[in-house]
């Protein structure tokens, strides 16, 4: 069946003729929806504005060039060859987007059981960033830093008897977040959730006199079933061993994600983020409250897929669950959305006027 909103209607300012059915009128004082009679009125009393200035744009980069490949489970969403990143980079910095987040997909010849090819400077993503910046040099580029595009295995980390090891992987993440700094990206964004990391790499990042390189914290990262189709974007989908749950948190959990925002804070984070979002809104909510921080969120993978096949069946309007999905996050607290829908929100806005 198909579930569409109704076009509102909007009552108008003059007297009402008589009314077709008659009823006494209700002894009412206070009449909510007296805001909520016309568009004005509501633009009007409206708390939350979502604008181009929260977005923050993902983009999949593959080996190749010219290439665009779409990616099955993330309708509308491409793996892009460098030079097709820049004309997407080219499209964000037209629609005023402020910042790209890169991902790379890797030639299963590259992965190895330690990611090597995440600390090689000339790797896809470090590519990305110098042509970019090269272009566009007044755009934002963020990068993430982990180890699942790079690993044969799938993990953040590296893998010892089946343990996943902390402290040497935040070994690597530390070089790993330097070649990025090196190769021009304006902010490192630590996925993995290894303990101590985001401390290790400002410090790091100090050293080699990278201090206005931000850090956005992926601070609140849950062990999640939505993001099943990014790893079929980077794919790490079929190489996966086991799941993330020995570092990523457990969905269950509030008080432990105030726990580890504080840490990444402490450690130097300049924003933090919350990962998923939408089935995540509470916790941003806290952590807003909480800290009063540059907050993110990330809409992930499988948001962006249930939106976007809804809507490409017909079930759901697409652009309007799109532009809610968005508002919620700020109604929720958030400074900014990682989101797939980056594009298409930024016309829409644009468009809006
Ligand atoms: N570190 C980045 C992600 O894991 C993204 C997940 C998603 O979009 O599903
Ligand atoms: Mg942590």
């Amino acid at each position: 069946m198909a579930i569409k909103f109704g076009r509102p209607i909007e009552m108008r300012d003059t007297p009402r003729p008589k009314p077709a059915l008659a009823a006494s009128p209700l002894d009412l004082t206070i009449r909510p929806r007296r805001n909520r009679k016309a568009e004005w009125a509501r633009r009007l009393v409206r708390e939350n504005v979502l604008t181009t200035d929260d977005l923050i744009w993902p983009l999949f980069v593959v080996d190749g060039h010219n290439q665009r490949t779409a990616i099955t489970s993330m309708p509308g969403v491409d793996r892009l060859s460098v030079d097709q990143a820049v004309r997407d980079a080219e499209r964000a910095a037209k629609l005023n987007i402020p910042c790209l987040a890169l991902f790379p997909y890797t030639e299963a010849s590259l992965r190895d059981e330690h990611g090597s090819e995440a600390v090689n400077p000339d790797n896809l993503v470090c590519k990305s960033v110098r042509a970019i910046k090269k272009e566009f040099p007044d755009l934002g580029v963020l990068c993430d830093v982990a180890l699942d595009p790079f690993t044969s295995h799938g993990h953040d980390g590296l893998i010892e008897d089946g343990r996943i090891l902390n402290d040497e992987t935040v070994a690597v993440l530390v070089r790993q977040a330097l070649v990025q700094a090196e190769a021009g990206c304006d902010i490192i964004a630590p996925s993995d959730m290894m303990d101590g990391r985001v401390g290790a790499i400002r410090e790091a990042l100090d050293a080699a006199g990278f201090l206005d390189v931000q850090i956005m914290a992926y601070a609140a990262k849950y062990a999640s079933a939505f993001y099943g189709p990014f790893r079929d974007a980077i794919g790490s989908a079929k190489t996966l061993t086991g799941d993330k749950r020995t570092y990523q948190m457990d969905s269950a959990n509030s008080d432990e994600a105030l726990r580890e925002v504080e840490l990444d804070i402490a450690e130097g984070a300049d924003m933090v983020m919350v990962k998923p979002g939408m089935p995540y809104l509470d916790i941003v909510r806290r952590v807003k409250d909480a800290f009063a921080m540059p907050t993110f969120v990330y809409q992930v993978s499988g948001e962006y897929a249930m939106i976007a096949a809804a809507a490409g069946n017909g079930w759901i309007d697409g652009e309007r669950a799109m532009m809610e999905s968005l508002v919620a996050f700020k109604r929720a607290g958030a400074d900014g959305i990682l989101t797939y829908f980056a594009p298409q929100a930024a016309e829409k806005l644009r468009n809006q006027g």
